[in-house]
């Protein structure tokens, strides 16, 4: 199950990728919003993330306008490490470095083909297991306590 989530910046975004995810087998559960309607993206962001951090869905995915504010809202709830990408490569690397559990893109940044190869490299890359960053990884929610 991924969980999803949006403002009114990434809503139409948030529809492609869930036809997308939808289209290759995933499970989705979409915590809104689900308009076009301006609103707060901390609501959303916050009940994706507490999803994921509590095992309810594997990976979440949180779109906005840049990808900045619900961002930053998902790594404020503890446990989730969500990483602002808008590149394959950077898809790549924050989860094969940082076993990232949360994708956010930016509605206004990315095009929406960028965006779902953005999507499937993230859901398909392996966290590397490298001890370096195992140690890195734990430190992070050490570091912050
Ligand atoms: O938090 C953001 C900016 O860092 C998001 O991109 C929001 O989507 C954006 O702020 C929404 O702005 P709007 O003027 O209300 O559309």
């Amino acid at each position: 199950m991924i969980a999803l989530a949006s403002d009114h910046g990434g809503y139409e975004l948030k529809q492609k990728v869930i036809g997308y995810l939808e289209a290759n087998g995933y499970t989705c559960h979409d915590f809104g919003c689900y308009s076009l309607e301006s609103c707060d993206y901390p609501e959303f962001g916050r009940a994706a993330a507490e999803a994921v951090a509590k095992g309810e869905c594997e990976k979440g995915i949180v779109i906005c306008t840049t990808g900045i504010g619900i961002s930053i809202v998902a790594n404020k709830v503890p446990g989730i490490r969500c990483g602002l990408c808008a590149d394959t490569y950077s898809a790549k690397m924050t989860r094969e470095h940082n076993d990232a559990n949360m994708l956010a893109m930016g509605a206004g940044i990315v095009g929406p083909n960028l965006a779902l190869s953005i999507v499937e490299t993230f859901l398909n890359t392996p966290f590397s297991g490298d001890e370096k960053h195992v140690r890195r990884i734990n430190k992070i929610e050490e570091e912050v306590k």
